[in-house]
């Protein structure tokens, strides 16, 4: 439920002063900036993927069908936390800009951040579609991207409170499979979460990945040493080296 000061302004100001900040680290800037890089990167062109942060006890949330490189502080959701699952219905938001509907990725991030993560970022990276279609051998609840002894492994967390993967370790990512609605996944996600509760990243088989950490450095430098290693593994397959020892 939105704070009794929350919901008082809401109906007058529509909490504009939730995304209103100078500090470039407030989560309605570090939204539309990180998108912006993301971009750059192929993680989120022609709308797809996003990123989602909790900042206290508020969610920020971009929006639906945006182009995500070009979205500003004034367009991103704002909902509290805690809050149920499918927020849209529940009209819960504490901000929602007119004209505007918050990300279909919304009750996957919430998923996330149901599981302590402080920012999750979802990104439709070729590199994480080409890994799935890799393994699309392996179907069902099993699907998994391994890899192991490649350096880049040390940047994955082992588990929360777990230290870090080394280098002999082997890494792997749940793989579910795509379906028709991105909000749809949620189960799917959730599935994967509780087979694998050590995971920060589930692959979407021909879709992409959602990758979550503690906070947002921790997100992103998950997210970014992932795509690094599907890179790799891609580059491994087509010299005919295998990426699992
Ligand atoms: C061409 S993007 C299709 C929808 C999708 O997969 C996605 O990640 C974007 O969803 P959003 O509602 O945030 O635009
Ligand atoms: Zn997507």
């Amino acid at each position: 439920m939105a704070s009794t000061e929350d919901q008082v302004v809401a109906t007058t100001t529509n909490n504009d002063h939730l995304v209103q900040s100078d500090d470039p680290e407030h989560p309605a800037n570090l939204i539309p900036e990180l998108c912006r890089k993301f971009y750059n990167w192929g993680w989120v062109t022609g709308t797809g993927g996003g990123t989602s942060i909790r900042h206290g006890d508020h969610i920020f949330i971009a929006p639906s069908g945006v182009q995500k490189e070009l979205m500003k502080s004034e367009n991103i959701f704002v909902l509290q936390w805690p809050t149920k699952k499918y927020p849209a219905e529940e009209r819960n938001y504490i901000r929602r800009p007119l004209k505007l509907n918050p990300s279909a990725c919304t009750p996957l991030f919430l998923t996330a951040f149901e599981n302590g993560a402080g920012c999750c970022i979802h990104t439709h990276s070729q590199w994480a579609v080409l890994v799935t279609l890799l393994v699309e051998r392996e179907k069902g609840p099993d699907a998994c991207f391994e890899i192991s002894t490649i350096e880049q492994i040390k940047g994955i967390p082992r588990g929360k409170g777990k230290g870090m993967l080394g280098y002999y370790d082997t890494l792997s990512i749940p793989i579910i499979e795509n379906t028709a609605f991105e909000e749809d996944l949620t189960s799917g996600l959730e599935a994967a979460m509780k087979k694998y509760p050590d995971t920060y990243a589930v692959l979407v088989r021909r879709h992409g990945i959602y990758v979550w950490g503690d906070n947002v450095a921790k997100a992103k430098t998950q997210c970014e040493s992932l795509d690094y290693l599907f890179q790799l593994a891609v580059e491994m397959h087509k010299l005919g080296l295998p990426w699992v020892k």
